[in-house]
């Protein structure tokens, strides 16, 4: 069974609800320094330190990036040893462009189960700006394939995402809870579709269509 901890956590996430314990050692860590990552992230877009400053930052981080990239051990679909013989999709989390505490790009979404309805909320900060003040569709899009794909996944038989259809209604305000909810509509043979809403307050800014196919993910890591 352990040989396959990818395909075990997949099938585990049918029943998976986000723990509430807070993380601890080397992944508080991980999150602490991902989060100063996107406080700098987000300042960049608008600072006004002088060139010495931004050079003197620039050298620290690549000494530190030097000092990261020695210790990497190449991909590991799940992140942290410990982690992974337990069926922990908390390792596979931490490294989401969407949800991922330990990944300074995801702004990071979170996300409930409610239930049969995932709610993900976010506050998008300026540097995930599309439209001025807004934020960028594609962002939007990443953000709803996340919470279908948690919806599908609660199936069962989760798949990847095939088809994502998104309708914008309303620009989505930067720096601004907006929320996002997901179910799954209905399975027909290995197509999950699912559908989802974005609301910023009581404007309804856009609406997510998706058609997930069930696959084998143990492949995918072969
Ligand atoms: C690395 C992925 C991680 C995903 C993790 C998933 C679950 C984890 C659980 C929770 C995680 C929480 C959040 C979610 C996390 C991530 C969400 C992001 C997910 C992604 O970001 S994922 C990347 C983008 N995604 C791709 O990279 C797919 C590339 N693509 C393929 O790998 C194949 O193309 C595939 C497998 C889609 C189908 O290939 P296939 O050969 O297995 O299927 P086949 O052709 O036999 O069709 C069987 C039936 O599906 C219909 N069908 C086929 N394709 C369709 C399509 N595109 N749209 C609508 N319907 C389609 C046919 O019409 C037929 O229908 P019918 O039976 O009625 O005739």
């Amino acid at each position: 069974m352990s040989d396959d901890p990818f395909g075990q956590s997949i099938a585990s996430l049918a029943n998976w609800v986000p723990p509430d314990e807070p993380p601890t050692g080397q992944r508080a860590a991980l999150h602490r320094l991902a989060a100063a990552m996107r406080i700098v992230a987000e300042a960049l877009t608008d600072m006004q330190a002088d060139e010495a400053d931004l050079l003197a930052a620039a050298e620290a981080m690549e000494q530190f990036g030097a000092r990261l990239e020695a210790t990497r051990t190449g991909h590991r679909p799940w992140g942290f040893a410990e982690s992974a013989p337990a069926g922990d999709a908390r390792a596979m989390f931490d490294r989401s462009p969407v949800i991922g505490l330990g990944n300074p790009v995801a702004p990071p979404l979170r996300m409930e189960i409610d239930g049969d309805r995932i709610v993900g909320r976010a506050t998008f900060g300026a540097q995930y700006e599309g439209p001025p003040g807004h934020v960028h569709g594609g962002i939007i899009a990443a953000a709803f394939d996340e919470v279908l794909g948690m919806a599908q996944a609660r199936t069962g038989r989760p798949g990847m995402t095939g088809t994502l259809t998104i309708r914008y209604r309303r620009p989505t305000p930067l720096h601004t809870e907006v929320v996002f909810e997901a179910r799954v509509d209905r399975v027909e043979g290995r197509k999950i579709f699912a559908a989802g809403t974005l609301h910023a307050g009581e404007t309804l800014c856009a609406e997510a269509e998706g058609i997930f196919i069930s696959v084998d993910f143990s492949r995918l890591t072969r």
